[in-house]
């Protein structure tokens, strides 16, 4: 059984965007957002290490090996974990349109059990973009990229600006991420594009 609640069905003037005249080529690893993120940080020796490719269009490709350390069920992948893999991944989308957005709204299938040292096979692409809210939708293979699904998403992410970390963010991971040059031309660069 599947189905997502009304606030992921994006509304009927709802538009399919553009894919950024910047955005990284199809193919091109889109690197990590911040080092320190869970989902993607290579600095983050507990995270996941996913890393998102741009795809064609307005879709990304990622993989993720379960881990050990991922369990939740004995030899399985717990279901947190593997959500955590999908928001990550449909974050990645925000690279495509050269906008920041926040997860607002995400609702996970599981249709089957991943075990340990499994690769989840991920793709997702944006369906739809209404004002600030981004609707998107993604999927974890097991297998191998064609094989079976294993897990899928439908999300909405709401556009946000650089301000969004600055207001909410612990004033010590703010100011060291904001003393690296690196993490605020990335940042700014997202805010300013159309
Ligand atoms: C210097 C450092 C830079 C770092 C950069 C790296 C960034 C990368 C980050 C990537 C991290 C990876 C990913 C992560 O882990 S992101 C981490 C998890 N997510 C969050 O922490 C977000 C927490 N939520 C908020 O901050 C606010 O609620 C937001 C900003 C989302 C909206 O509050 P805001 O006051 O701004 O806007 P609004 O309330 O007027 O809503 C606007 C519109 O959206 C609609 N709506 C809102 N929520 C929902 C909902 N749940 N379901 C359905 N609809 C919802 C709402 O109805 C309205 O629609 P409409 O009336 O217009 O039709």
């Amino acid at each position: 059984m599947s189905g997502t609640s009304a606030a992921l069905k994006p509304p009927a003037d709802a538009v399919r965007p553009v894919r950024h005249p910047e955005a990284p080529a199809p193919g091109e690893l889109l690197g990590a957002h911040y080092e320190h993120c869970f989902g993607c940080g290579e600095g983050q020796r507990h995270g996941l290490h996913l890393q998102a490719r741009a795809g064609d269009g307005l879709s990304v490709t990622a993989e993720f090996t379960v881990q050990a350390a991922h369990q939740g069920a004995p030899g399985l992948a717990h279901g947190g974990i593997l959500t955590t893999a999908l928001d990550e991944t449909l974050g990645s989308l925000n690279w495509l349109l050269r906008v920041i957005a926040v997860t607002g709204r995400l609702e996970t299938d599981f249709v089957r059990p991943v075990p340990v040292d499994t690769v989840l096979h991920l793709d997702a692409e944006i369906t739809a973009v209404h004002g600030r809210k981004i609707y998107s939708r993604a999927t974890g293979r097991i297998g191998g990229p064609d094989g079976p699904v294993a897990v899928r998403a439908e999300a909405l992410f709401i556009e946000v600006k650089v301000d969004h970390f600055i207001e909410n963010g612990r004033p010590a991971e703010i100011e060291a991420a904001m003393a690296d040059p690196d993490q605020v031309r990335r940042a700014r660069a997202f805010e300013v594009n159309p």
